[in-house]
């Protein structure tokens, strides 16, 4: 991946970087500079990532990590610490959305798994990585959001998601306000869409919603950000180009024309039926 290494000797922890956009973060850090820490729920995902960066030279450690679970997050933070020393960079990348339809029809425990990983996962990691950047005023705190995080009236079918990720945007928002004193930046990242399980393994809960899937697949298939820019733009927001700014959130929009961004959000409208 083509970046300049601007992050030399500072340590990064990705969560949920086993695959996808996190593991693509991972590599785009590493490759600028970074000692990356990995993380996802399983050891044997956790190990081939690891096992990936290091085949490629970068300075790597893993460990398995629930972000819905807060004691785990600060053992993640605690082991960074005995491993490399300090905590610069925390992504709170890991996710999880499973399915697709009207809000009555989700299963009420996925609910809770969209809220506790996606937004309760990113509350723990942005208040561990702050009590452990705070001594040193220093460090970047960056929050994947998504669409879902923005005000758009024609989406449907994402209940929980959409909620986790503008619960998220609200949390890096007001957490930048309340440390916009210190050297701490806490931001956000919006990749547009790539993709990834989280977009692939996605299952329609009725017709209508297998139906509407088309969105994704249009989505995905023209409007799709390219690796390199996501690459690009984590790197350029765990930098010191994003220092003195916080409470922004960065997106990897790819440029697409007028009339797809328009036909994009007219397939995601919901018709009345
Ligand atoms: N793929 C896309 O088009 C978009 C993705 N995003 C966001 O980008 C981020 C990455 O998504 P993808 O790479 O697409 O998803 P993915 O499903 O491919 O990867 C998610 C990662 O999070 C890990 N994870 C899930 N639950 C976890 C937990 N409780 N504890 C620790 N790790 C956990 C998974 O093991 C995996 O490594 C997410 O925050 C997602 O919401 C936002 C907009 C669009
Ligand atoms: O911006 C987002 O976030 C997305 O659009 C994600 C997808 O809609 C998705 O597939 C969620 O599972």
């Amino acid at each position: 991946m083509n970046t300049s290494p601007r992050l030399q000797d500072r340590v990064a922890v990705v969560t949920g970087s086993t695959q996808g956009i996190g593991l693509i973060i991972a590599q785009a850090l590493a490759a600028a500079g970074a000692k990356i820490v990995i993380c996802s729920r399983s050891e044997s995902a956790v190990e081939a990532a690891c096992s990936q960066l290091e085949a490629a030279k970068h300075q790597v450690f893993g460990l398995p990590c629930d972000v819905a679970d807060p004691e785990q997050v600060e053992n993640l933070a605690q082991q960074t610490l005995e491993r490399f020393g300090q905590i610069d960079v925390w992504f709170n990348n890991a996710s999880v959305n499973r399915y697709f339809g009207p809000a009555l029809d989700l299963p009420i425990d996925h609910w809770h798994e969209v809220i506790n990983t996606n937004l309760n996962g990113a509350y723990y990691g942005t208040m561990t990585a702050l009590r452990h950047m705070l001594p040193r005023d220093q460090g970047k705190i960056i929050n994947m959001l998504g669409a879902g995080a923005q005000d758009s009236p024609g989406d449907s079918y994402l209940s929980a998601y959409a909620t986790s990720k503008a619960a998220a945007r609200r949390l890096t928002l007001v957490v930048a306000e309340d440390y916009k004193q210190t050297g701490i930046s806490v931001l956000g990242m919006n990749p547009g869409l790539f993709s990834t399980q989280l977009t692939t393994k996605i299952q329609p809960l009725n017709d209508e919603a297998h139906r509407r899937m088309k969105f994704l697949d249009f989505g995905l298939r023209w409007l799709a950000t390219s690796p390199e820019t996501i690459a690009q733009t984590a790197v350029r927001v765990a930098s010191d180009a994003t220092n003195g700014q916080t409470g922004k959130i960065y997106r990897c929009w790819p440029g697409f024309s007028k009339t797809l961004q328009r036909e994009y959000r007219r397939m995601r409208k919901v018709q009345p039926s």
